[in-house]
């Protein structure tokens, strides 16, 4: 059972090496183990990360995004837009709609304002990347902003 023990934890140990992100789930793969054998092992089950945007959703939800103003950051995986009103008080009140989008789904802009411009950059920092919540807050800052 010893030997047994260590080579489940070794296996474990190498499958976050390998991909931290999800290394429950890989480390069930790879000690092929019931989830109360992972529970032995030390592991205590993690739903995966939310899943970030495939190619697939990029090429068919992000792009009407960057043909309506929306730009990819240069340097991580997240996308980045200027909003200018007629004055501060349209700039904040669009920042105001969008602050109660922001706490109904739990997903908050980088954003910076000064006088009527919005600076906005959209990222899911738990995946460390674009998410189907990006689109639906970059589309509604899009509908506010005509
Ligand atoms: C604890 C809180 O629920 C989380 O930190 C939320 C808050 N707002 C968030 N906003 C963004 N853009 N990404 C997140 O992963 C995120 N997570």
């Amino acid at each position: 059972m010893a030997l047994n023990k260590i080579s489940c934890r070794a296996a474990c140990l190498a499958a976050i090496h390998f991909h931290p992100a999800r290394s429950v789930h890989y480390a069930r793969l790879a000690i092929n183990a019931s989830p109360s054998r992972v529970a032995a092992a030390g592991f205590s089950s993690i739903p995966p990360p939310a899943d970030k945007l495939s190619q697939d959703e990029r090429d068919n939800l992000l792009q009407p995004l960057l043909q309506a103003g929306w730009k990819m950051q240069s340097n991580r995986d997240a996308i980045e837009k200027e909003f200018m009103f007629k004055n501060f008080n349209e700039a904040f009140g669009f920042m105001s709609r969008v602050a109660l989008l922001a706490e109904k789904m739990d997903h908050h802009p980088e954003w910076f304002n000064v006088y009527n411009k919005v600076q906005v950059t959209l990222s899911s920092h738990d995946v460390n990347g674009l998410s189907k919540r990006d689109i639906k807050m970059a589309t509604f800052m899009n509908t506010l902003h005509q």
